[in-house]
């Protein structure tokens, strides 16, 4: 069975007041384990849209919300901006002049490099930016498709810039530990990297997959839904996962995905002639090396062999 169980909740709130920008899957996720691990006294919800703030209010999982950020960070011991990496800077902006001298800001922003040239010149001396990415998602988006489990045995990466405060480092390590996740620090343009190879490029490749399939004109609609039972249905949920979000993705983290993407081509190549050539061997070579890689994440990752483990379906 998977382990879904939170770590215990905190004695004492780690802040008094926590604002979220953007209530999505990630910022609706944080919401939940706030409230579930006691990190905060009070929890507020910004977002863009009067119908997502309509839902969270429905779902009750903040004490206020509102689509106005002035108000919504004014209080805030700790900004967390959950919007697509692209709208951070707009954000960031906005927000400025009514934070809290002294209160943190971070993001959950996919890519890091980009996001710290968009938001770090807007803030105000005083305020204290550690930026942040949880490496857990699923294909899903909106204040519904939240769980407070999301972040479970899984990684959140920080991405302090030089001469950040450690104790309000470790402080976020802290809130994140208690959410169950495992943190690592890191620059920034060497998560960039390392997410293009683990995640931004694989994206793509679903992407890619499923739209080359379906244009295929010999495979109809019909035989693409038929077949997909496979390795194909993996792929097309990757693919169904949130086209803003990707799109911001990718113009954001530009020259890291364009340098993985160009060593995939080289490898990608070296297994076409592999195939056209006849040759077994540098097949069943390269197919043992990732099936021993494979193996490896799950005995010694945080990955169990259980498909969509630790995802709500
Ligand atoms: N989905 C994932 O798997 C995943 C995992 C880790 C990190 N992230 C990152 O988390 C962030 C949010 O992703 P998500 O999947 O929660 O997205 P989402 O689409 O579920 O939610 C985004 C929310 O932001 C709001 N929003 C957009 N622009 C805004 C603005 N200018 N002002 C206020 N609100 C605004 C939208 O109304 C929406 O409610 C992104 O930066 C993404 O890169 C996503
Ligand atoms: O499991 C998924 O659905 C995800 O795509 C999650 C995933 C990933 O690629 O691992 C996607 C984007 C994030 O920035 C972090 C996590």
């Amino acid at each position: 069975m998977p382990n879904t169980t939170l770590p215990t909740p905190l004695a004492q709130p780690l802040f008094d007041h926590i604002t979220i920008v953007g209530a999505g899957l990630i910022g609706s996720s944080i919401v939940r384990a706030v409230k579930q691990q006691n990190a905060a006294k009070h929890i507020t919800v910004v977002d863009g849209s009067q119908q997502v703030i309509d839902r969270v209010a429905a779902l009750k999982i903040a004490d206020t919300q509102t689509t106005d950020i002035a108000s919504g960070v004014r209080d805030a011991d700790l900004v967390i901006l959950c919007v697509p990496v692209g709208a951070m800077g707009t954000v960031a902006e906005a927000m400025a002049a009514h934070l809290k001298s002294g209160a943190i800001v971070s993001d959950v922003g996919s890519t890091k490099a980009s996001v710290i040239r968009q938001v770090a010149p807007h803030l105000p001396k005083g305020v204290h930016f550690i930026p942040a990415h949880p490496v857990a998602g699923t294909e899903y988006s909106g204040p519904d498709a939240g769980f407070s489990t999301l972040f479970n045995n899984r990684w959140s990466i920080l991405t302090p810039t030089d001469g950040t405060d450690q104790a309000l480092v470790e402080k976020m390590r802290t809130l994140w530990e208690s959410f169950g996740s495992n943190v690592e620090i890191m620059e920034p343009q060497h998560h960039d990297l390392v997410l293009a190879i683990t995640s931004h490029v694989p994206h793509l490749i679903a992407y890619n997959i499923v739209g080359t399939a379906a244009d295929l004109e010999k495979v109809t609609q019909s035989e693409v839904i038929k077949f997909s039972a496979g390795g194909f249905r993996d792929f097309t949920r990757i693919a169904a996962s949130d086209p803003t979000m990707w799109r911001d993705v990718f113009l954001n983290n530009r020259e890291a995905v364009l340098e993985m993407l160009g060593r995939f081509n080289e490898d990608i190549a070296v297994l076409t002639r592999a195939i056209r050539n006849g040759d077994g061997d540098a097949l069943f070579e390269l197919f043992s090396k990732t099936r021993t890689i494979r193996r490896n994440i799950i005995t010694h990752g945080q990955e169990t062999d259980e498909p969509n483990f630790g995802r709500r379906q």
